[in-house]
């Protein structure tokens, strides 16, 4: 059950391996006007100290309604309805709206693909950063703009003491994007959830920005949660993989069992709907046919049934569950084919074979 004591998440004692975020069989359903709708339906995820998770999937998957859950950020009309969400192994579910405000900024940190959405354009970004240090931590007025400075030097911003009175439209967006990211840092937070953090930069631009997100992790631990539709970027950037179809989990495990050796086949169709190479012009481009269903009208068996090349009868009437994949793999696949009572392991589809991801 949820907890209610108000204090930020306590720093984990040395040897305290609960991982930074645990996501146990979530739903999240919204009220609208033709009813409650599930948009999220058993959603599970882990992300371990300094571990680096990108949830990927088509529009409309669910990934930012689920990271908006884990940030109790939902509007008012969102509820986490049944499931667990736990960092560094304190319950969020049920969290008051206070006890979260000190969660957010203090223990997890979000970046959005829009930092304007974020950034107030009437302060400057130097007030802005000391004001999220300020409200979770008992900084003095300049000891906060001190750590201000250095964090916007961290994040590649140059001439960063004079930069703190720059307006957010004084910046490019990567400078915008960049600041965002500071303020996320702002207070160590163990975990950083990022939303399409380079969707909207230029190519060279999203580089810097991914280059930064690894840099931070390596250099001050922080755990990264990547909501991506890019697959390239998982490859580059990512550990571990969770491919969402429809609201729920599909598919995951590490990137490089993933990528090379998807079990589900939409993870397989995913894949295969990557734009080649642009050197590449005779290379074909595979669309997945058919579309993700509306929250209304999903499929009572498999969500993904009706677009599936490998459906069997079944697929039809019985929703999978998140099956272990046999063998070595820590792979996860809500596939009947995943099913090893019925699919030995050996047995897997043609269409899972090794696909390359363009970088
Ligand atoms: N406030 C809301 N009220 C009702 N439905 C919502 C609300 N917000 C999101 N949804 C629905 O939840 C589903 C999941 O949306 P979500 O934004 O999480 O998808 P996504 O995978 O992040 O897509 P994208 O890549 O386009 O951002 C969608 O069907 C969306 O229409």
């Amino acid at each position: 059950m949820p907890t209610r004591a108000e204090s930020p998440v306590k720093r984990p004692e040395a040897g305290d391996d609960a991982p930074v975020l645990q996501i146990d069989s979530v739903n999240t359903t919204f009220q609208t006007r033709f009813g409650p709708v599930e948009v999220v339906n058993d959603a599970s995820l882990t992300v371990h100290a300094g571990e680096s998770v990108a949830v990927v999937g088509e529009s409309g998957s669910g990934k930012s309604v689920t990271a908006l859950s884990v940030m109790g950020l939902l509007e008012n009309t969102g509820e986490v309805t049944h499931g667990s969400i736990r960092l560094r192994g304190r319950e969020l579910v049920g969290l008051p709206k206070r006890a979260y405000r000190a969660v957010r900024g203090r223990n997890v940190g979000m970046i959005f693909q829009d930092p304007t959405t974020c950034l107030d354009p009437v302060y400057t970004i130097g007030y802005q950063i000391v004001q999220a240090i300020r409200v979770h931590t008992d900084s003095g007025r300049r000891a906060a703009r001190e750590r201000a400075i250095e964090l916007l030097t961290m994040v590649g911003i140059p001439d960063s003491a004079s930069r703190m009175s720059a307006y957010p439209h004084e910046l490019s967006g990567g400078q915008r994007q960049r600041v965002m990211i500071a303020i996320a840092l702002a207070c160590g937070p163990d975990l950083l959830i990022a939303d399409e953090p380079t969707t909207a930069l230029d190519v060279t631009v999203q580089a810097q920005i991914l280059d930064l997100l690894q840099q931070t992790r390596r250099e001050l631990g922080t755990a990264l949660l990547l909501i991506t539709h890019d697959l390239a970027v998982v490859s580059e950037v990512a550990e571990r993989v969770v491919v969402m179809y429809a609201g729920q989990v599909v598919e995951q495990g590490p990137v490089a069992d993933v990528l090379t050796a998807p079990q589900h086949p939409y993870t397989a169709a995913l894949l295969r709907s990557v734009p080649p190479a642009v050197t590449d012009r005779s290379a074909k481009l595979h669309v997945i046919e058919g579309t993700v269903p509306s929250p209304h009208t999903m499929p009572s068996g498999c969500r993904f049934a009706p677009r599936c090349a490998h459906v069997m009868d079944h697929c039809a009437t019985d929703q999978p569950p998140l099956f272990e994949v046999p063998g070595e793999r820590e792979q996860q696949s809500r596939c009947w084919l995943a099913d090893s009572d019925q699919h030995p392991a050996s047995s897997a589809p043609e269409a899972h074979a090794a696909t390359e991801v363009p970088r």
